[in-house]
């Protein structure tokens, strides 16, 4: 029978030099689940994500994706349809219009030469557009991206994961370099979009504000394992307390 977790993380163990990153840390996440990663600094929420996209190797342990090991996730087309993710500096190439960075995000499924002809004349612009209006800036198609506000920008980096379409979105610190105002409308934004596409969402983020706001389920990590793992209804004043006070007294 198939499992439902479309991810699972079991007894992974990173090292850094010696220093362990991630300690033997297990668990899994069921299609549809918005899981916030908080955590003090240096607990392992970008190790631990960088990890699940594949770009870090576990020294012990393993991730699946939908069952696939990461010798099956090696092929560029496969995992780009599987996972996508964004980050705090959203990972634009500033000097280009708007519509070259939302279109990148099928630069992982289209083919070479589709890919670098499509830096000339923009391949499908109707799917750009069709995606920087569900965002809000389908008046933005040829802006130059420099000239975008922070928020703008985050929010073509929302486009570029629509045009991408993964089933599963990772988010490192998303908002961090946004004010409030414009920290809210992104993260609205990225959860109702994903609620809208069906898709898995897991993002790390320093506000408990927020991943009690967005997300179904909070995993706290601490010194590289879980500390807690719990639904946000769940979660209590004193697991948030001694979360971070734990980590002042080390
Ligand atoms: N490339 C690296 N080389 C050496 N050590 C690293 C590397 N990346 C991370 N680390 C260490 O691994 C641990 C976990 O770091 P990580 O960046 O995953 O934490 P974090 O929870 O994302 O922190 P923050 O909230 O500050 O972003 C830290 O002790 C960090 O110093």
């Amino acid at each position: 029978m198939a499992s439902e977790n479309i991810i699972e993380v079991q007894n992974v163990t990173i090292n850094f030099e010696g220093k362990i990153a991630l300690s033997s840390l297990s668990f899994s996440v069921k299609k549809g689940e918005r899981i916030a990663l908080i955590g003090p600094s240096g607990a392992g929420k970008t190790t631990l994500l960088n990890t699940i996209a594949t770009f870090i190797k576990p020294d012990e342990g393993q991730i699946l994706i939908d069952e696939l090991g990461s010798s099956e996730l090696d092929d560029r087309k496969k995992l780009s349809r599987k996972i996508g993710m964004i980050r705090q500096q959203f990972d634009l190439v500033h000097q280009l219009p708007v519509v070259h960075n939302v279109l990148a995000g099928k630069l992982g499924q289209w083919g070479f030469f589709k890919s670098l002809w499509s830096l000339i004349f923009p391949q499908e612009k109707s799917l750009a557009l069709r995606a920087l209006e569900r965002v809000g800036l389908k008046d933005k198609l040829y802006e130059k991206t420099a000239n975008l506000s922070g928020g703008e920008q985050q929010r073509v980096a929302l486009a570029r994961l629509l045009v991408q379409s993964p089933e599963i979105i990772l988010a490192d610190e998303p908002v961090a370099s946004l004010d409030p105002a414009r920290a809210e409308d992104v993260l609205s934004m990225l959860t109702k979009l994903v609620i809208e596409e069906n898709q898995t969402l897991i993002t790390s983020l320093h506000s408990v504000e927020y991943a009690k706001k967005y997300f179904t389920r909070i995993i706290a990590l601490r010194d590289g394992a879980v500390f807690f793992d719990l639904p946000v209804d769940e979660i209590q004043a004193e697991n948030l307390a001694s979360l971070y006070q734990l980590k002042e007294h080390m």
